[in-house]
């Protein structure tokens, strides 16, 4: 028996010439803008342009001289008009006034904005230029409402680095400086297989959609793909075997020719037809048994050149086997952020087997205390999906109060 961190050790050894190939970049794609969102900057981004792009108002009302606006009140003539998108910018005369919007060019020498609010004009008149003069009765220092070209980000300066998960602010901010397209790394190809005689698909099953005796739905084919999914990675092939021997590895054949990264589950156990096991273990796999429960038996594998990563096959024993093992290492991956856990207090005493490492499935409540859901068994698949938590029992506790405090893994 292996401990949990000795397992990890080995899922990550196996997996990371993988991930550290897409973290070179050496195949990013490019796509545009738009469908970038949740993409991993492959390399660093510089600014092609100054942000703002120019100099320009960062209120609606008047471009003046601060030298003309150094006793107040004062009144001037209204001679021109600045309009946001305008091509025409009228140049700024000493003593004057220029009526300007927000985010207009401001021109060279005008170099305070005094906003109508604090100006005699009522009623900002109508579009174009109307008003003949204008008494201004506060105005600030030089530079004050006048947003200075490259005073956010200058050319060349970083946009956003490499290694970044483009967040919607990121793409703002590259779109801001007309970024069409940007390289991202490519996304981790993982295939899913699915084992075991008994599984069918949800419409495999007779016309009325009862499964023939013995079969059961698969479950963890659509938990593992939303898993991968949920981390940022994409899903190459996702199929389920039967329990022949040479069916599953004809599957993962395929699965090794196409993907980065192999998840299978079932077929590791000690049955008779422990398909993954069979097809793994003569082609160098080792299959081991972890300290820890749900997830006992776990396997690896590098078959072609590619890792192969088995979980066991109850539903839930494959859904904390990922979110243990595979899951940091996705989304560290894919830029999300680890994932720390939380304390709660029990609401009620445990019973834990000893040696083991096992994960309740729980729901965490606001007040922070955590209540148990169901038993510990692997195939209570339905109570995994009411718990909203993963509450830790360390290996060598065997029994914890109730009001006991345990670490808890959100899920
Ligand atoms: N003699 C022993 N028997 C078992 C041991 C053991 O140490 N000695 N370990 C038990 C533990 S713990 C686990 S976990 C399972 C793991 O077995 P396998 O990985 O070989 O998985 P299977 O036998 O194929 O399936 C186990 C169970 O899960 C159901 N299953 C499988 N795949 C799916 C799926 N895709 N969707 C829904 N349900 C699935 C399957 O029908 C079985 O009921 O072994 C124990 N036995
Ligand atoms: O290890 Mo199994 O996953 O406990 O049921």
């Amino acid at each position: 028996m292996i401990s949990v961190e000795d397992h990890a050790e080995r899922v990550r050894k196996l997996v990371e010439p993988v991930l550290t190939r897409l973290r070179s970049g050496e195949d990013a794609e490019q796509p545009a803008l738009d469908d970038a969102l949740g993409r991993v900057l492959a390399r660093d981004v510089l600014s092609p342009v100054d942000l703002p792009l120019f100099r320009n108002s960062q209120m609606d009302g008047y471009a003046v001289g601060s030298a003309d606006v150094a006793t107040l009140p004062v009144t001037l003539p209204v001679v021109g008009e600045l309009a946001a998108g305008g091509t025409a910018t009228p140049a700024f005369v000493p003593g004057t006034a220029l009526r300007v919007m927000t985010g207009a060019p401001v021109p060279p020498g005008a170099d305070v904005v005094v906003p109508v609010e604090e100006t005699d004009t009522l009623e900002w008149p109508e579009r174009g230029l109307t008003g003949q003069s204008v008494t201004i009765h506060r105005a600030g220092p030089s530079g004050r409402y006048v947003r200075e070209r490259g005073s956010d980000l200058r050319t060349g300066e970083l946009l956003a680095p490499a290694g970044v998960r483009l967040a919607p602010r990121h793409l703002g901010a590259l779109a801001a400086a007309g970024v069409r397209s940007v390289p991202v790394r490519r996304r981790l190809r993982v295939a899913v297989l699915t084992t075991g005689a008994e599984l069918i698909g949800a419409g495999d099953g007779r016309a009325d959609d009862a499964p023939a005796a013995g079969k059961i739905f698969d479950a963890n084919l659509t938990s593992l793909v939303a898993a991968v999914h949920e981390c940022g990675a994409e899903v190459v092939l996702a199929e389920r075997s039967g329990d022949d021997t040479a069916e599953f590895a004809g599957l993962l054949a395929r699965a090794t020719s196409a993907a980065d990264l192999v998840l299978t589950s079932g077929g590791i156990s000690r049955g008779a037809y422990e398909v993954v096991r069979e097809t793994t273990e003569p082609l160098g796999g080792s299959i081991v048994h972890v300290g820890m429960q749900p997830g006992r038996p776990q396997a690896t594998a590098l078959v072609d050149g590619v890792p192969v990563l088995s979980f066991p096959g109850n539903p839930v024993s494959t859904q904390v086997s990922f979110l243990v093992f595979l899951r940091p290492l996705l989304r560290e991956a894919a830029g999300l952020p680890a994932l720390q856990p939380v304390t709660g207090a029990l609401t009620t005493a445990v019973e834990s087997p000893e040696g083991k490492r096992q994960f309740l499935r729980g729901i965490l409540s606001p007040d922070g205390t955590v209540t148990t859901v169901a038993g510990p068994s692997s195939h209570l698949v339905a109570a995994m999906a009411r718990a909203n938590a993963l509450i830790e029992i360390p290996t060598q506790t065997t029994s914890l109060a109730a009001g006991a405090n345990v670490r808890v893994w959100i899920l």
